[in-house]
């Protein structure tokens, strides 16, 4: 069954068309990766999906449920959803573990001790057990953005959506964030992520789906898409990822 059904999404900004009639069907357990130039609607889409922004025109069905019914509570979606940005966007004067925390405890309203120990779990689990009471600054940018990945599954969330999250990393810290959403799909966590490396959408993805002016134009098994593509622009996509030396 379809955990998540985006049925013709439009969104404009001032009289730019970003999402254009879209459509995105992922079931449970896929990890979909949205590739696409710069500007394609990668992460409009995903902002679209936990409601951070508005649709003009659309609908987006969780667990079957209408999520995109503007009499729907975005912190009951959000509870469901968890998002990781290319930014950690980590609070500076928290500590890991009140980072993690804050939003179960105080959105949710789950009991601290009980927030907590799902917080030191879930941090052991990721091999960060021994940070738990450090500051973000204490921690290496890969670090902080496994952090960041944490703090979004504290909701246990029944989808994650990740954009661009390895892009803000300097290279020998990426594999450890790759290895985190690699165990995450082990686990069978449903996932939608936007990336520009090819070669991470090649591994994890289920499948791909490559974006054109606010359209999914192909998609379909990684090595289709980024092997034997069918369409004339993902072929012209493709073609300058290689030339810049990216696939
Ligand atoms: N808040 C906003 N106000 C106005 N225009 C916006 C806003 N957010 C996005 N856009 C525009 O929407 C288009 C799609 O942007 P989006 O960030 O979704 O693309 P993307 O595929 O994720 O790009 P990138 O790979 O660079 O992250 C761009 O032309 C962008 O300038």
């Amino acid at each position: 069954m379809a955990l998540l059904r985006c049925r013709g999404l439009r969104k404009e900004y001032g009289g730019h068309v970003v999402l254009d009639h879209l459509d995105l069907t992922v079931a449970e357990h896929q990890v979909v990766a949205l590739i696409g130039a710069s500007g394609s609607g990668k992460s409009t889409l995903l902002r679209c999906v936990n409601l951070l922004d508005d649709l003009d025109d659309g609908t987006i069905e969780l667990d079957g449920a209408d999520i995109s019914d503007p009499r729907v509570d975005p912190d009951q979606v959000r509870r469901r959803i968890g998002m990781v940005f290319q930014a950690y966007n980590l609070f500076p004067h928290l500590s890991v573990l009140d980072n993690i925390t804050l939003a179960p405890r105080r959105v949710h309203r789950r009991g601290r001790a009980e927030a907590e120990a799902h917080a030191r779990e879930l941090l052991d689990r990721v091999g960060l057990g021994a940070k738990a009471d450090a500051y973000p600054d204490r921690l290496s940018g890969g670090q902080q953005q496994r952090v960041a990945i944490v703090r979004a599954l504290a909701n246990s969330p029944r989808l994650m959506l990740l954009d661009e999250v390895t892009s803000a990393l300097d290279p020998e810290l990426v594999g450890e964030v790759l290895a985190m959403i690699r165990d995450l799909k082990a686990d069978g966590m449903t996932m939608v992520l936007a990336t520009h490396e090819m070669g991470f959408a090649r591994e994890v993805a289920d499948e791909v789906c490559f974006l054109d002016a606010g359209r999914v134009v192909e998609s379909g098994p990684p090595e289709q898409v980024l092997g034997e593509p069918t369409q004339p622009r993902t072929r012209q996509f493709l073609r300058r990822i290689i030339e810049a030396g990216r696939l």
